[in-house]
């Protein structure tokens, strides 16, 4: 069978209003892959992701590093259930993530984007997209684990203040600090945190970095990272290169090894970041 064929078979359409599938009770949040490989549709060619195999539970945080376009955001996209694996398995609390409903899954993950996208409406609008029906108290309390209920009730109009397109300009941070009040109103068990890569001065960034390690509190977080120096404080570091993980440990231990992760803290500019 030709590869193409096999990767047809493989990735039925994900229906992401299906009411099929799991719904596991009193879910943990505890997420394992299994032998992962994965290729898109449209690149045949190109193993994406190569026998990945890890697994994190409540209460840690993980970090995955690697060269852009070593795979880390599809790891990502397969834990959302955006794409289906081609080979291995994804599990949560032990269920292969195919058996599980998609709207619930989804509804268990907050995802925080590198780039925050803010919609035209009011700040309780924005931050109400995180889960349809929550009250005003539901939103200031999201807000205020957010770190961003003080900055709001400094506007004139406090929670109905218009953002976007044609409202107030808000500064990276405070945009930020709202996606996080946004992504914690469903109370999440599992956190992924795509690291942005703009630069905050310094105050909104200490501001942020204190929002998200309070939000990661007592659940399950990914954080694809995209500065070395803040990973330092995660459970485990994950190394990856052409979709393959290569090292996994501590800050302290995988320095101590030398290799990949090694070269990219100490010499970013001589690892080749753009290896696809
Ligand atoms: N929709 C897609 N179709 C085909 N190939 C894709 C698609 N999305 C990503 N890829 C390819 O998959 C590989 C892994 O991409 P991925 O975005 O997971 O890497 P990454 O490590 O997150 O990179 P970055 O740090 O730049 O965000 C790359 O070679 C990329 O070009």
């Amino acid at each position: 069978m030709h590869l193409h064929e096999t990767v047809f078979l493989q990735k039925p359409r994900i229906d992401s209003r299906s009411e099929d599938g799991l719904r596991p009770e009193q879910f943990i949040g505890n997420i394992e892959f299994e032998g992962v490989d994965f290729i898109y549709e449209s690149r045949p060619e190109l193993k994406v992701l190569d026998q990945v195999s890890l697994k994190t539970e409540v209460g840690k945080t993980i970090a995955l590093v690697g060269p852009s376009g070593s795979g880390k955001s599809t790891i990502c996209h397969l834990l959302l259930r955006l794409y289906d694996c081609t080979a291995g398995r994804v599990t949560v609390d032990g269920h292969d993530i195919r058996d599980v409903n998609v709207k619930w899954l989804r509804q268990q993950i907050g995802v925080v984007s590198q780039e925050p996208v803010l919609f035209d409406g009011s700040i309780s609008d924005n931050i109400r997209l995180g889960r349809e029906g929550a009250t005003q108290a539901d939103i200031e309390e999201a807000a205020k684990m957010a770190n961003a209920h003080n900055f709001i009730r400094r506007f004139r109009e406090k929670y109905n203040t218009l953002v976007g397109q044609h409202g107030t300009q808000m500064s990276g941070g405070q945009k930020q600090r709202i996606a996080i009040a946004r992504a914690l109103i469903s109370n999440p068990r599992i956190l992924l945190l795509d690291e942005a890569t703009s630069a905050l001065d310094s105050e909104s960034e200490a501001v942020v970095r204190d929002a998200l390690e309070k939000a990661c509190k007592g659940r399950t977080t990914i954080v694809v990272a995209h500065r070395l120096s803040t990973v330092r404080k995660a459970d485990v570091i994950h190394c990856l290169s052409q979709g393959r993980l290569i090292e996994s440990g501590s800050h302290d231990e995988l320095m101590a090894r030398e290799g990949l992760y090694y070269n990219l803290v100490t010499n970013q500019t001589e690892v080749d970041l753009h290896p696809c």
